[in-house]
C-alpha cells in the first residue's frame, strides 16, 4: 500500500488552513485516517488549534520547511508514516515555503518509504494577487508566481473580495503561468471533495509537476544559481515577532493597534484574553482583513500574537502592545 502525499502550499493568509479544514473533515468522513505536518516560520502553532484534535500532527516550527528544516521534513515523514499509518498525508508549508524544495523532500523520504505525492495544491488570495499584479514586481509577487507554478490544483480563492470581471482576468493569468492545473475559483476553499478523495480522477500530478517545474525553474532563475541562493532568494526578507502577553488587553485599543498596522505587516494571528469580553478569542489579520474567533482551546495556551511580514519595525508593535497591557493592568 503506498500513503498518498498532498502539499498544500500558497502565500500566507491565503486560506491554507481553511482548505485543510476541509480535506480531514472530508476524509475523516470516508472513514479514513488522516495525518498532518504544519510550518510555520513563527515559533507557535495557532493554526494547529483550529484542526481536528484527534489527528496526528507533527508541527515544524521557527523556520521555513522549504530551506532550513528541509531535513527536518523528511524525518516527520518518516515518523509518521512508522507509527502513525496514515491513510493520507497533508504537509501544510508555512507561507512562505518554495514548493518546489517541499516537493522534493517528498520525493527523497518516498525513495525509502511507500509514499506518493499525489497533489500539490497552491491557495491563491485573489485581491491579494490582483494587487501585486498591478505592480508585477517585488519578491512576494515573485514567491506567489513560484506557488502557481508549481501546482497540479489551483485554488483562487477569495473570490468574495473581488469583482467578477476580475475573478475572469485572475484566471486567465493563473492558466499563463500555469497551463496544467485545474483552477478552482472558491469562497473559503469550498471545492468539490472530488479534487482530493477521488483519487482515480487526480490529475497525473508527478508529469504535472515536473513540466511545470520546468517551466517554473527557467523562468523564476537562472539556472548557475546555487542551490541556498535559490532557496533563500524568494523569501529571505520575511521577518516574525511573537509577542506573549501578560495581561488581558481591551479588544477595541487591540483592533486600532491592529488597523494601524503597517502594510509591511501582511499577516498576524493569536490567542488573546480580553478584559471587556467573557470568551478568549482567536484572532486573524491576513491581507488587511481581521477576523475575531471565539475559542476553548482543549489545552492551556498563552495569549499570544505572531505578526510576519517583510522588514517591519518589530520594537514600534511591541511598545504598542505593553503600552496595551500597561492601561489594562492600571484599571486592575
Ligand atoms: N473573505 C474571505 N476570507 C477568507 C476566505 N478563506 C479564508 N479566509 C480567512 O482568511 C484568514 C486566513 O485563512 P487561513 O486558512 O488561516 O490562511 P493560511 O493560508 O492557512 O494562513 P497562514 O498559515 O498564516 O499562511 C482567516 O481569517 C480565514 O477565515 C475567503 O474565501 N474569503
Amino acid at each position: 500500500m503506498t500513503t498518498p502525499v498532498y502539499i498544500l502550499s500558497g502565500f500566507l493568509g491565503s486560506g491554507k488552513t481553511t482548505m485543510l479544514q476541509h480535506m480531514i473533515q472530508e476524509w475523516k468522513s470516508l472513514g479514513k485516517t488522516p495525518a498532518v505536518i504544519m510550518n510555520e516560520i513563527g515559533d507557535v502553532n495557532l493554526d494547529g488549534m483550529m484542526v481536528d484534535q484527534d489527528v496526528a500532527m507533527a508541527e515544524l516550527l521557527s523556520g521555513c520547511i522549504c530551506c532550513s528544516i528541509r531535513a527536518d521534513l523528511s524525518m516527520e515523514l518518516y515518523n509518521l508514516m512508522e507509527t502513525e499509518k496514515p491513510d493520507v498525508i497533508i504537509i501544510e508549508a508555512s507561507g512562505v515555503a518554495n514548493p518546489i524544495e517541499i516537493l522534493d523532500a517528498v520525493t527523497e523520504t518516498s525513495l525509502y518509504n511507500r509514499m506518493e505525492l499525489k497533489n500539490l495544491i497552491t491557495v491563491v488570495d485573489a485581491a491579494h494577487l490582483w494587487e501585486l499584479y498591478q505592480e508585477q514586481k517585488g519578491k512576494t509577487y515573485r514567491l506567489m508566481q513560484e506557488q502557481i507554478r508549481c501546482a497540479s490544483v489551483l485554488i483562487l480563492n477569495k473570490s468574495d473580495r473581488v469583482d467578477a470581471t476580475t475573478i475572469t482576468k485572475l484566471e486567465a493569468i493563473l492558466r499563463g503561468w500555469n497551463a496544467y492545473a485545474p483552477i478552482h475559483t472558491t469562497v473559503r476553499c469550498e471545492v468539490p471533495s472530488t479534487i482530493y478523495t477521488d483519487l482515480s480522477s487526480v490529475v497525473d500530478a508527478k508529469k504535472t509537476l515536473a513540466q511545470n517545474k520546468q517551466t517554473s525553474t527557467s523562468t523564476a532563475h537562472s539556472h548557475d544559481h546555487t542551490h541556498s541562493e535559490h532557496m533563500h532568494g524568494s523569501h529571505s526578507h520575511v521577518m516574525a515577532y511573537t509577542h506573549y502577553f501578560e495581561h488581558p488587553i481591551n479588544s477595541e485599543a487591540f483592533e486600532n493597534v491592529i488597523r494601524s498596522l503597517p502594510t509591511e505587516v501582511y499577516r498576524a494571528k493569536g490567542i488573546l484574553t480580553f478584559n471587556d469580553t467573557a470568551s478568549r478569542f482567536l484572532f486573524q489579520y491576513a491581507y488587511r482583513e481581521m477576523d475575531f474567533m471565539k475559542i476553548t482551546p482543549q489545552k492551556a495556551v498563552p495569549d499570544v500574537a505572531v505578526f510576519i511580514g517583510e522588514h517591519f519595525d518589530k520594537e514600534l508593535i511591541k511598545e504598542q502592545l505593553l503600552v496595551l497591557e500597561q492601561q489594562a493592568a492600571k484599571l486592575l
